[in-house]
């Protein structure tokens, strides 16, 4: 077995220690250079530029949508544009509401207060927190059990920005208490050409308009896998070549790093594959199919399955995992329905 997890393959969305290091120099640092997702950038611009006009602090905003979308860049635009500080935490990181009582309590006038995870907060802090963004108010429990008492604490006026990946999981008392919520989308191809053009310019790399085409095209409309597909190809490309990135440059490197010309690595090609080869293409149960690739169940589910799914390669359906047609024409094969049409109309044709 592989245990193989999201973050440890380069096409996996969640960041790794290399992008933490590099991500802070390729973060758009303002709304004119973020790149795509034109509704919410137009809807966002409206809230800050309207809170700014009045000499108000900003609304609270909810920004939800899949790792590597650029939740965490707005967040850090929302402040820049604001003029305000910032300040970054996480859900799983505020275990006790004292610790959020902490952190609120220290806050300066109109600060930004990123809260990412925002679903994974606890209990205790969650309810704290209602209070918070509402009335700017938190109550400080003193000591235990009926002897405690709380001690209401006055807050200054701020923005939370609170990121999720699934907005349905928020509790709805706390979804109701943003004042706007942007949901992210997966980002068009031509606009992941853009980001891989940018980001090139800041590393210094030449790319030509067919090399960050490819690089998109491989990208699972994600900028943070972009930009990682574009530091390997920039590799390869000094190490194989002149350091220019062609389109043919980018698909030899990426064909070694095993991400196809759809994005899909060798984990996803290995699911299709068996679905494909060993079952027909389906039905098949997971468990069966985790154990034809060799991976445990929830790899397969969790981390190669949302992808196949969503490039409409693969069906969940009740009675198993189904490809689709698209899926047979993916890995170059002929679905068994059209090879038996093809024997039916061979002997039809003799
Ligand atoms: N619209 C964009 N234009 C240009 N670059 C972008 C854009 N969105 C994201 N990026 C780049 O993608 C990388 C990942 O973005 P970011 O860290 O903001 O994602 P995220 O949604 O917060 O992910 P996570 O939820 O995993 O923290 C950053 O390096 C950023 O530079």
């Amino acid at each position: 077995m592989h245990g193989e997890s999201d973050d440890s393959r380069l096409v996996g969305a969640v960041a790794d220690r290399e992008d933490d290091a590099v991500e802070a120099a390729l973060r758009p640092k303002s709304l004119a250079e973020f790149i795509g997702q034109h509704r919410v950038r137009e809807q966002l611009d409206l809230v800050l530029k309207a809170a700014r006009q009045r000499e108000a602090t900003a609304d609270h905003i909810l920004l939800s949508g899949a790792p590597g979308l650029g939740k965490t860049t707005l967040a850090m635009i929302v402040a820049s544009e604001m003029a305000a500080p910032i300040r970054i935490t996480s859900g799983p990181a505020i275990q006790h509401a004292g610790d959020l009582a902490a952190i609120l309590s220290s806050l300066q006038e109109g600060e930004v207060l990123f809260l990412d995870e925002i679903h994974r907060m606890s209990r205790p802090a969650e309810e704290m927190l209602y209070m918070a963004m509402e009335d700017f108010r938190v109550d400080v429990i003193v000591g235990k059990g009926p002897g405690a008492t709380a001690i209401p604490l006055e807050l200054p006026p701020f923005t939370l920005v609170g990121a999720t990946t699934r907005a349905g999981l928020l509790p709805p008392p706390l979804r109701d208490r943003f004042g706007f919520t942007a949901h992210m989308d997966f980002y068009e191809s031509g606009d992941l050409e853009q980001v891989v053009h940018r980001s090139a310019g800041l590393l210094d790399v030449a790319v030509d308009p067919a090399g960050a085409a490819e690089i998109a095209g491989r990208s699972r409309g994600t900028p943070r896998i972009a930009n990682r597909l574009l530091r390997r190809v920039r590799d390869y490309a000094q190490v194989r070549a002149d350091g220019a990135v062609t389109s043919d440059i980018a698909a030899k490197a990426l064909d070694v790093y095993e991400v196809d010309a759809r994005g899909l690595d060798r984990l996803d090609r290995a699911v299709l594959s068996a679905l494909l080869k060993l079952f027909g293409g389906g039905p098949v149960g997971l468990g069966t199919l985790s154990v034809a690739v060799g991976e445990e169940r929830e790899t397969v589910e969790e981390v190669a399955e949302p992808f196949l799914v969503r490039e409409g390669l693969l069906a969940r359906t009740p009675r198993g995992r189904i490809a689709t047609p698209a899926a047979w024409t993916h890995l170059g094969l002929v679905p068994p329905q059209a090879q038996a049409n093809g024997v039916q109309q061979a002997m039809f044709d003799e």
